[in-house]
């Protein structure tokens, strides 16, 4: 293995050694004492109807469960986020089944999203270029997301869980303060396959787990695939965190991402750094 592959590895926390079991009850116990020790009582989590949102919002709801039985109050806060009506919404509510979260809440994004790229376009319609506005448009919709979520955190003396793991995070592939901003990221560390495994482990359906992932920010261009826009598969990325060889066109790619968003993983640059 190369030496910037392995800094790489060690800098987003991706173990040597895995196992889905272990990985899924030391999770659950993270996400409960940090509910516990920080005295807060919600967690507050978007689901998507993708496999990111459903692992994670089963460790959340295995971790309050929990808690709860200890005598501690708590609540976990399912969130549906659709701008407008999401073509996958069956999915969503396929995985809210499975969830079954204490508390259920929808907020349309659409109006909010929408009302914000109109007055921001009032003054410059000039500065947003057909071809590149959907894009845009689609990094408001994860920040009004965000917005909903902190609301609602904040009116729950709650914690926002955000959904990153090694492999998004690997290739800066989130809005920066959209669904990067979060205060707790129970996925950490783990590769897409490993939290296909932890969802498995958690009594996910394979309809789920192995569905094609999707920011599905894009309203021109629905459910595009993830890989679509990386260039280079998850099989790829995944081999890649785990300190396997890959072709050198996607090792190249790979890097190259890496490198140009290390913005995004950091804190805000200051004259200090
Ligand atoms: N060198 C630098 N130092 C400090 N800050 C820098 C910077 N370069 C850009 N920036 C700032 O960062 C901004 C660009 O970052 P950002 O706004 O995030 O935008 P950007 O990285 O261009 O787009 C977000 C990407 O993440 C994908 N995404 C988003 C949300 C969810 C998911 C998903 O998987 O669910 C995927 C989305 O499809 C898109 O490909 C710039 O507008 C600028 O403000
Ligand atoms: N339509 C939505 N409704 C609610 N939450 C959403 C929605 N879209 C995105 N999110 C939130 O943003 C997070 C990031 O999206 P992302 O696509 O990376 O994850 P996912 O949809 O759960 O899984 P996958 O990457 O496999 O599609 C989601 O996990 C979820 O918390
Ligand atoms: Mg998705």
């Amino acid at each position: 293995m190369q030496d910037e592959q392995s800094a790489i590895i060690e800098e987003l926390g991706v173990a040597a050694q895995f196992d889905a079991v272990t990985e899924a009850e030391r999770r659950t116990v993270f996400l409960a004492d940090y509910l516990r020790t920080s005295g807060a009582r919600t967690y507050v989590l978007g689901i998507s109807g993708g496999i990111d949102s459903l692992t994670s919002a089963l460790l959340a709801q295995a971790a309050v469960r929990r808690l709860r039985h200890s005598g501690y109050d708590c609540e976990f806060v399912a969130v549906r986020l659709p701008y407008g009506v999401q073509a996958d919404e069956a999915d969503a509510q396929a995985a809210l089944a499975i969830i079954r979260p204490d508390r259920l809440m929808t907020v349309n994004v659409k109006p909010a999203t929408d009302a914000m790229i109109s007055e921001v376009k009032r003054d410059a319609p000039e500065l947003f270029d057909r071809e590149r506005e959907d894009f845009h448009h689609g990094n408001v919709k994860a920040r009004e997301r965000m917005i909903a979520q902190y609301a609602i955190a904040g009116a729950t003396h709650g914690i926002v869980i955000g959904t990153d793991h090694a492999a998004e995070a690997l290739m800066g592939f989130f809005t920066k303060f959209g669904d990067g901003a979060s205060d707790i990221l129970p996925l950490a560390g783990l590769n897409k396959r490993r939290v296909r495994a932890v969802a498995k482990v958690l009594g996910a359906p394979d309809s789920l787990i192995f569905k094609v992932p999707t920011a599905d920010l894009e309203t021109n261009a629905p459910l595009r695939p993830d890989e679509d826009a990386y260039g280079v598969t998850y099989d790829q990325i995944d081999d890649f965190l785990e300190g396997k060889p890959v072709d050198e066109t996607a090792r190249d790619r790979i890097l190259t991402k890496f490198r140009a968003t290390a913005h995004k993983r950091a804190l805000p640059v200051t004259p200090l750094d």
